[in-house]
């Protein structure tokens, strides 16, 4: 039996329309800010694919493009302009940045309320404590397509490849706040089979082409790829390849194909972000009670 494949973009336009007509009830149209810092040619491809879905959905866009030896006082001057207009929702810093700048000095001075990454320490650390207000696009957006395919995430075992800030680590905040039982495995971890052999829910996100192959799936798992590795075939032509072994499609109960995937999901979802850090920032603005957003809710009072 092949695996079903979970196809990205419907599940994305779900998401989308949701966020579209949640954006249409605030008093003014979210408008996101995207910073990249150089030209490495994946980030430019990326951020013209995110600013492209933006426009799309009706939301503002603005994207400052800065050479390649902006200074890091420079951008975070850029970010406290940022974070002082009213006028700006959302703000994104494509990661990663050049050698000279920290990004941990970045991500602390992007405000919380404006954080549409969810990389913030005051986000990162609500989202551990159970009360998320702004989470990351990535492991948010597998969320809302696990939901959509009515996959059981309470009591189930899940098992990520991968502990990056930006997909493993979030992702098992959000499926441990959702009952499942969660292992982060890394390049550290011993008999990597044995581990993902046990979940219900396998999650590779490691960036390592064809990782996780036919013996190392649960018959009937759900599989999801985050991996996005472009390799070049013999006839020299580059395609875009995930962490799963193709021959998985003949175990698993269901995966996510690479391209058409988790990417149009993470885009979706920092766009569904965006219209939810607006909300939060009109609520703060007119004194309106926000439910479960933790203390980012409360900043401005
Ligand atoms: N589809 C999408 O929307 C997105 C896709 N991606 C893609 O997902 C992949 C992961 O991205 P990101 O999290 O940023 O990557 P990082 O390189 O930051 O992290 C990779 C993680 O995988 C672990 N790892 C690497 N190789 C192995 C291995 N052989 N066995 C077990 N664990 C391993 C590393 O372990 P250790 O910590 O020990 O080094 C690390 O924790 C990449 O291909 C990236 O392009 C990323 C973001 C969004
Ligand atoms: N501050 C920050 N936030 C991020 O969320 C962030 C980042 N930096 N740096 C890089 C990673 C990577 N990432 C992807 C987004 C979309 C696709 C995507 O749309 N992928 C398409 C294919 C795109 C293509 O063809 O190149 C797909 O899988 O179908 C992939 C990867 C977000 N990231």
């Amino acid at each position: 039996m092949k695996a079903q494949i979970l196809a990205g973009p419907p599940v994305a336009a779900a998401l989308l329309a949701d966020a579209a007509a949640r954006a249409s009830r605030l008093p003014a149209l979210p408008h996101l800010v995207i910073v990249r810092v150089g030209d490495d040619p994946a980030s430019v491809s990326y951020v013209r694919g995110k600013a492209r879905k933006a426009g799309e959905v009706g939301l503002r866009n603005t994207v400052h493009a800065l050479p390649e030896a902006t200074s890091q006082a420079e951008l975070l001057a850029l970010i406290d302009t940022l974070n002082r207009d009213d006028d700006v929702n959302g703000i994104l810093v494509q990661l990663p940045l050049p050698a000279q700048i920290a990004e941990a000095a970045v991500l602390h001075a992007i405000d919380p309320r404006k954080d549409v990454d969810g990389f913030h320490p005051l986000n990162v650390g609500e989202l551990w404590a159970g009360r998320p207000a702004l989470t990351p696009c990535t492991p948010a957006g597998i969320m809302y397509l696990l939901a959509h395919h009515g996959v059981q995430v309470a009591g189930a075992r899940a098992v990520i490849v991968g502990r990056s800030h930006l997909v493993g680590r979030p992702l098992a905040a959000l499926l441990l706040n959702a009952d499942a039982t969660v292992t982060v495995a890394h390049s550290r971890t011993c008999d990597l089979g044995a581990v993902t052999r046990e979940a219900d829910i396998l999650i590779a996100a490691a960036g390592c082409p064809g990782l996780i192959t036919p013996e190392m799936v649960k018959p009937g798992a759900t599989v999801i790829d985050v991996g996005i590795n472009r390799v070049v075939s013999i006839e020299g032509k580059g395609h875009l390849v995930g962490d799963v072994h193709p021959d998985v499609a003949d175990v698993a109960g269901m995966l996510t194909p690479v391209p058409g995937g988790v990417g149009p999901m993470t885009v979706a979802q920092l766009l569904a972000n965006t219209v939810r850090a607006a909300e939060l920032q009109h609520a703060v603005r007119s004194d309106v009670a926000l439910p479960e957003t933790g203390v980012v809710g409360e900043l401005a009072r």
